[in-house]
């Protein structure tokens, strides 16, 4: 995704968490990082400096594609959630139009990935940004990584094309931020 090349990258939202800060899951049904989902990655995510993400994911029995080894798509899905998550710190509403994963360690099972992604570049609705996953530490080995175009969108996307069960559910929630937050709406 060579088009971000000469872009400058973002600056982070005022209003955005402090590094350090984990952002916690922004919908409990979200396979990526929600709680109510049992075979989830139940991935955490923690704001960076700049438009910055850190989070881990431990590869469980129910994510393997191979023997022992976690499902190639499993691995691109903690990918997404990561680079997904940097638009929190941008407060913008925003989905995946492409992502490009390089496999390059293969990930066995009881492993812990630890993922970092940050924002290359915003032009217009296009926000491109990039991940990696390492292995053995923040600092290890990288098995997996990614370059991502995010496409800003508006709410209505999610209300539109989202099915009325669990929209009205999640619309219903008494909590004004965890509401919010399942369609990156700004609180
Ligand atoms: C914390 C949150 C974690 C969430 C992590 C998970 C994130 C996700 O997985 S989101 C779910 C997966 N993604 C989706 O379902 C998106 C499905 N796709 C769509 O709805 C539409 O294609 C959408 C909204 C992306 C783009 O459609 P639309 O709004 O009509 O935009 P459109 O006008 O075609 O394109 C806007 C720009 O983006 C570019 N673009 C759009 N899609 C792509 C693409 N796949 N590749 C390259 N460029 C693209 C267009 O060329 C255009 O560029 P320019 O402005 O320079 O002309």
């Amino acid at each position: 995704m060579s088009a971000s090349t000469n872009l400058k990258p973002p600056e982070r939202h005022p209003d955005a968490p402090a590094p350090g800060e984990l952002l916690g899951p922004h919908y409990d049904e979200c396979f990526g990082c929600g709680g109510g989902q049992e075979h989830g990655l139940h991935l955490a995510a923690r704001a960076g400096e700049g438009v910055s993400v850190t989070a881990e994911f431990t590869v469980k029995k129910a994510h393997q594609g191979a023997p022992g080894l976690a499902h190639g798509g499993v691995l691109a899905s903690a990918l997404d959630e990561t680079l997904g998550s940097l638009n929190w710190l941008l407060r913008t509403i925003a989905v995946t139009g492409r992502l490009e994963v390089d496999f390059v360690r293969p990930v066995p099972v009881d492993t812990k990935l630890h993922l970092d992604a940050k924002v290359t570049g915003v032009k217009g609705r296009k926000i491109y940004s990039t991940a990696t996953g390492r292995l053995g530490g923040p600092d290890g080995e990288i098995a997996v990584k990614a370059d991502a175009l995010f496409i800003e969108v508006k709410v209505d996307h999610f209300i539109e094309h989202g099915r009325d069960e669990e929209i009205k559910a999640a619309m219903d929630d008494p909590d004004q931020v965890r509401r919010a937050r399942a369609f990156e709406v700004n609180p």
